[in-house]
């Protein structure tokens, strides 16, 4: 701990891989795991989980973790040659003692770890581009959490990739739920071939199952949650050249309450990597 109070300890998961906790003064809490590189609980200062982790999720490679915030690295989907939302998800990511330097207000009052992903021999088959994956996760004094992700080409070619944060919030009940940002936006929807529609005017609810990928979102959404008094507000910043995306898959309908009580709701940016 430093003198701030800021926390970052780092132990072993029940596959003896290392996973790193953050902890703020206020006691508010978030998870890392070197698997994936994925945040897999972020927690309030009374201790309340945000992420929804599936029961049947397995923390082992070369499996995804259904739950918390996976990572789609090289590609989101199915929009490209390689596994569904790329291979980032599916990797070991190492801690990286020695990042090169982001801008000083970006650790300042936060608690963080900075983690590494290169590709392996294998990966470069499937996918012939020299990168660096950093991924910084902070945890601030308010509580609120952010992920910076930064993409180095290492190789002289350049290369295009797609990134997302694809975030299972945890939520009440559906029924209870209301998105804001997306209106009259177009989108492009998975339970209709992805044809193309349009959203009305109105915040979002759900009466049945929803799986869509919104095109040229705004940089602020936010989820309501009226069972629960609880809002989250999701902001994206940064990335020039970017094509931003939505994308909103919910579960959980059928008139039951709580039969899968997760909202995916994430931003994807589609980017050209030079050197
Ligand atoms: O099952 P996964 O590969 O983790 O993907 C989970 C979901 O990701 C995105 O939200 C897609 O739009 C969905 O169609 C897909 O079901």
């Amino acid at each position: 701990m430093n003198n701030s109070g800021l926390a970052v300890e780092v132990s072993k998961d029940r596959n003896g891989a290392d996973q790193i906790l953050l902890r703020n003064p206020r006691g508010a809490s978030a998870k890392v795991g070197l698997h994936g590189g994925q945040v897999l609980s972020w927690r309030t200062d009374r201790g309340e989980e945000l992420l929804f982790t599936s029961s049947k999720a397995i923390f082992k490679p070369p499996y995804a973790v259904r739950g918390g915030i996976p990572i789609c690295f090289p590609q989101f989907g199915q929009r490209g040659s390689l596994e569904q939302h790329g291979f980032a998800r599916n990797r070991t990511w190492i801690i990286d003692e020695n990042p090169p330097p982001l801008h000083p207000n970006d650790a300042c009052g936060k608690a963080y770890i900075d983690l590494l992903l290169k590709p392996s021999e294998d990966d470069l088959k499937i996918w012939p581009h020299s990168f660096e994956f950093r991924l910084r996760v902070n945890l601030t004094a308010d509580g609120n959490l952010s992920l910076i992700s930064r993409i180095r080409n290492i190789n002289c070619k350049p290369f295009s990739f797609s990134i997302a944060y694809h975030t299972y919030f945890s939520i009440s009940d559906i029924s209870e739920v209301r998105v804001e940002g997306l209106e009259t936006l177009d989108y492009l929807d998975n339970l209709y071939q992805r044809e193309r529609f349009t959203e009305q005017g109105d915040a979002l609810t759900f009466e049945s199952e929803v799986d869509r990928v919104y095109l040229g979102s705004r940089d602020a959404i936010a989820i309501f949650d009226h069972e629960r008094k609880r809002t989250f507000f999701i902001k994206k910043e940064g990335l020039p050249d970017v094509v931003p995306f939505a994308f909103l898959q919910v579960f959980g309908i059928h008139g039951r309450r709580n039969l899968k009580p997760w909202l995916i709701l994430g931003m994807r940016n589609t980017n050209r990597c030079f050197v």
